[in-house]
């Protein structure tokens, strides 16, 4: 079997109305979430099913949380939490509750006792409106937020990573802290969005009294990959977007550049990995207004096949100087910022209007790396200081969360190691 594919028969994914009956069966499918990737289920020979289509599941368990190198779903349902409650016990039975409805809703199956049949005087455990949909892929990812390691709350100050920095403010930066921060981030994508949603809303229904939603972005279209061999998505400007992404498939980047190491400090966060989560605006009407010409060189790719300047073809290597000195590929480049590479997982967002008959709408930025000191944030300095593409948008949320290493079994739940 390939690193890229998954030798399961799709005729074996089954609706979660079917597993509902099937008890502890396991039925996630495919590659192992160490670091594995789910693109494509075969059914064998030239029959190939595209991974979206089949519907089956990603395995929860592994040694790496499974939604960073996994292959992107087309749909995400992002939520920030604040912890309410006080007490360290309740919010350790709290994330032990949820490991297990993760666990199960990965594997499509239902919350608890189910959506229906049970005590007629009771609400159902399980909110229902995911009854008959397929697993979707749906991969959940959880991550902490520095806010959880502040003194008096949980005794957890000598925990925090000295890579979960609080991120600086940039230039152009206009952060509503409404929809910045969270103690919590869990990370919900899916190939339906109304198993993503469903997902989100059954963690924040356990965790009433104990949590609550900060905030919550959904994203509808995926604007990276991490499988190359996959069409690279568009972003809301109409430009391939995850072309120079790491592959989820590549061990060796994925260990130098997105994997916690035992020798990087923090040993409850080895194998996990740090995300930046940023939402950003695009000014679309100003951007629909601008030639193709101008488009490009704020790239420094073509717009049609994606290549880069001066280059035929999209994976072509790009040479730099041949782009714009405030091209945003240019700046973004591993060589403009030594070495720097991130996992690009973010998605396209179209929140309505802004009351001034302008798209709310933009790029749920996801990055995962192994020190957001390495990673994002040397990129993101060169970035707010020169990029052309900043006459075009404006970040407008921020976050950052430690998301510890992968749910070894069924006895492990999410950040075990951290207050275990
Ligand atoms: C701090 C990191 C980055 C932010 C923020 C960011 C915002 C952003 N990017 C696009 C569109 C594209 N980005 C592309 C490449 C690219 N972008 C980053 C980093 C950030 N982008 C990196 C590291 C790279 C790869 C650089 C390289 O190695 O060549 C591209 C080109 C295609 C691709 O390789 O993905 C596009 C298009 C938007 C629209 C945006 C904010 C709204
Ligand atoms: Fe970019």
């Amino acid at each position: 079997m390939s690193d890229t594919t998954e030798a399961t028969e799709p005729a074996r994914s089954p609706s979660r109305r079917a597993l509902l009956g099937w008890g502890g069966a396991g039925l996630a499918l495919g590659a192992a979430a160490a670091g594995g990737t789910v693109a494509v289920v075969k059914g064998g020979g030239s029959d190939a099913v595209p991974a979206a289509e089949s519907g089956a599941a990603v395995p929860f368990h592994g040694a790496h949380q499974a939604g960073i190198a996994t292959a992107v779903q087309d749909r995400l349902h992002f939520a920030a939490f604040d912890v309410t409650t006080k007490d360290r016990a309740a919010l350790v039975q709290l994330l032990k509750d949820w490991t297990a409805a993760a666990a199960a809703m990965a594997e499509g199956k239902t919350v608890g006792e189910g959506a229906y049949g049970g005590l007629a005087e009771a609400p159902p455990d399980d909110t229902g409106e995911a009854l008959g949909l397929k697993p979707s892929r749906l991969t959940l990812t959880f991550g902490v937020g520095p806010s959880l390691f502040a003194k008096d709350r949980f005794g957890l100050e000598s925990k925090r990573p000295e890579a979960l920095v609080d991120i600086e403010q940039f230039p152009g930066d206009n952060l509503d802290p409404a929809r910045s921060g969270g103690d919590l981030c869990v990370q919900a994508c899916a190939d339906d969005p109304q198993v993503a949603v469903h997902a989100i809303r059954n963690l924040a229904r356990i965790g009433m009294g104990k949590v609550a939603i900060r905030w919550s972005q959904l994203g509808f279209g995926k604007t990276s990959s991490t499988t190359p061999d996959a069409q690279t998505p568009r972003n809301m400007m109409g430009f391939k977007d995850g072309t120079r992404n790491v592959d989820g498939t590549d061990t060796k980047a994925l260990d130098e550049h997105v994997w916690v190491g035992a020798k990087d400090g923090s040993d409850w966060m080895t194998g996990g990995s740090y995300l930046v989560a940023r939402r950003i605006r695009m000014h679309i009407e100003t951007w629909d207004r601008t030639s193709l010409q101008e488009q490009e060189d704020v790239f420094g790719r073509d717009k049609g096949e994606g290549a880069p300047v001066g280059k035929a073809k999209e994976r072509d290597e790009p040479f730099l100087k041949a782009m714009k000195p405030t091209a945003h590929v240019r700046l973004a480049h591993p060589d403009s910022n030594d070495g720097a590479r991130i996992l690009r997982r973010g998605y396209s967002f179209t929140d309505g209007t802004d009351g001034l008959g302008r798209l709310d709408a933009g790029l749920f930025f996801l990055a995962y790396q192994r020190d957001v000191r390495k990673g994002f944030l040397p990129i993101q300095r060169a970035l707010a200081r020169q990029d052309a593409l900043n006459e075009y948008i404006q970040h407008v949320g921020s976050a950052i969360f430690a998301v510890p290493p992968g749910v070894r079994d069924k006895g492990d739940w999410w950040g075990r190691g951290l207050f275990g």
